[in-house]
């Protein structure tokens, strides 16, 4: 396991792939789409629960766990709602040397799993809101090119399922759960998305509308889909007989809402904030926050100052334990301080802190930034409140540069003719648009720059047309002035939309 031999901006596929296996993150599996996610990555993905789990619980979501096999019969009972995923579905159709009587279906998602249960539970008002959440893993059997984390055949996620008496309090509750997925994607890994609606091409048929928080990737200059929160409306309790009856007694359809938030939040972090160096980890999702290595130990340095110094390494690192800081010493003596360096800013430490004689004589240490490489002597008196601080600066200076670059490729447009030279320069367009479905679909085909399939064999060859991300809630102020025309076609303009190709 050695460090990268590519560059990020020249050769992204290779980087990326790289940077997850020689951080020992992921591990490639013998079958394609489906990978190992070892303890360096995984991690992650436990940060992310431990923050998003106590907040769901906090709104009344309780945690439960379905099957995972889907009898054929119950997958199938509503031709629409699945229609264009049954390429997807994985079966299962034999067990030992004997076949199944009926295909079992492996879940890609769980609304057929769980609803024929929300009709035997929910009878009335007094049963509702039910709100359930399972953290699982989901398989849908993709042939687009896969991707570690972004595009696999399995992946591990949370789907929300939550039922209400009224329309109003799902209204609601679709956006507490947005705003706590902006929270995971903004807050714990520093990556700036951008919460709206989907358009109608682009919403999940089988509900009434969804919301989303959409990611950039700024060195392909591609959107990635971050997580997405349903108002599923009432078809789903028509399709399930899902009744409850209303103060009148009357037997009335429930209000549903479905969210899911998967293990693509890593790699996007990895794209995001990785550099030629490799991981660059943000301080909330870092195992390890802070490595104290000795240096400055050489052939004149006695057994007693060696064991000095590991002592006082020992001892930073029982300090910073102490104030909550995940900290690390590398004491290994087969390593040279440089190739420990390497170690650990390839695997994307936030924070190193050198620890030498002459640091031990002045009570200090030298601590190196792994975001911006600026270095600091700090002092060992007051580490327990130095470090902590510094930590909380390079999580607040990821999340603002990732911020401002991605700003920086967000460019607004009110016309069409810059629209594919804005794509092409790895930008995203904000325009006024219409909303119609017809519109979209034009402005897919006119924005494909060549005939290649949907999906560039890599990065470099953007092929496939731009598709709308999302309708932010925070649209430019003053809105679509009065009588502005949509951007792409000759129609009345209704919204700012962003627009761009992605993921
Ligand atoms: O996105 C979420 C959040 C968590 C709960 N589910 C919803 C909707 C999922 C859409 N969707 C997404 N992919 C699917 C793939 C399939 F093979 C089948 Cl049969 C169905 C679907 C499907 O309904
Ligand atoms: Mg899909």
């Amino acid at each position: 396991l050695i460090g990268l031999t590519v560059k990020k901006n020249e050769d992204f596929p290779t980087w990326y792939s790289q940077v997850l296996l020689r951080t020992e993150m992921l591990e490639y599996y013998d079958i394609s789409g489906c990978y190992i996610i070892r303890p360096w990555a995984y991690n992650i993905w436990k940060r992310i629960q431990q923050f998003f789990g106590p907040e769901i619980e906090e709104l009344g979501v309780e945690d439960c766990y379905f099957p995972m096999f889907i009898p054929e019969k119950n997958l199938t009972k509503e031709k629409d709602h699945i229609e264009g995923f049954s390429p997807e579905v994985a079966w299962v159709t034999r067990a030992g040397q004997s076949d199944l009587a009926e295909p079992i279906a492996v879940r890609p998602t769980s609304e057929t799993v769980m609803y024929p249960y929300y009709a035997s539970w929910i009878r009335s008002h007094r049963d509702l809101p039910l709100r359930l959440n399972q953290w699982c893993n989901v398989v849908r059997w993709e042939f687009k090119h896969p991707q570690p984390f972004l595009r696999t055949r399995e992946f591990l996620w949370q789907e929300g399922h939550t039922a209400f008496a009224t329309k109003e309090e799902a209204d609601v509750e679709v956006r507490q759960i947005l705003e706590l997925y902006r929270r995971v994607y903004e807050e714990v890994l520093a990556v700036p998305v951008v919460p709206g609606r989907k358009s109608e091409k682009e919403k999940f048929a089988g509900g009434l509308y969804t919301t989303t928080v959409e990611g950039f990737i700024p060195t392909t200059g591609r959107a990635i889909q971050g997580a997405t929160s349903h108002c599923l409306g009432q078809n789903f309790s028509k399709m399930f007989k899902i009744l409850m009856e209303n103060d009148e007694g009357k037997r009335v359809n429930i209000w549903q809402n479905s969210w899911g938030l998967t293990t693509r939040t890593i790699g996007v972090m990895v794209m995001v904030h990785g550099d030629d160096k490799g991981l660059v980890l943000p301080p909330r999702v870092a195992s390890i926050q802070a490595i104290v290595i000795p240096v400055g130990i050489t052939a004149k340095t006695t057994e007693a100052e060696r064991n000095a110094l590991y002592a006082k390494a020992e001892e930073i690192v029982a300090t910073l334990k102490k104030t909550g800081v995940r900290a690390k010493s590398d004491n290994r003596d087969n390593y040279s301080p440089g190739y420990k360096y390497n170690h650990w800013e390839l695997r994307g430490v936030p924070l190193r802190l050198e620890v030498g004689p002459k640091d031990v004589a002045k009570n200090e240490t030298r601590s190196v930034r792994r975001d911006n490489g600026v270095a600091a002597q700090l002092s060992l008196a007051t580490l327990a409140e130095e470090v902590p601080a510094l930590l909380q600066r390079i999580q607040d200076d990821m999340y603002a540069k990732a911020k401002a670059e991605r700003d920086s490729r967000v460019v607004r447009l009110e016309s069409w003719d810059k629209f594919v030279e804005t794509l092409n320069n790895k930008c995203l367009v904000l325009a006024p648009w219409c909303e119609e479905v017809s519109c979209e679909e034009d402005v897919k085909e006119r924005s494909a720059n060549s005939a290649q399939g949907d999906e560039p064999v890599d990065d470099k060859a953007p092929s496939m047309g731009a598709k709308t991300l999302c309708i932010p809630f925070e649209q430019p102020a003053g809105g679509v002035k009065k009588g502005a025309k949509c951007f792409a076609c000759d129609r009345k303009a209704v919204s700012y939309t962003l627009w761009g190709r992605s993921y």
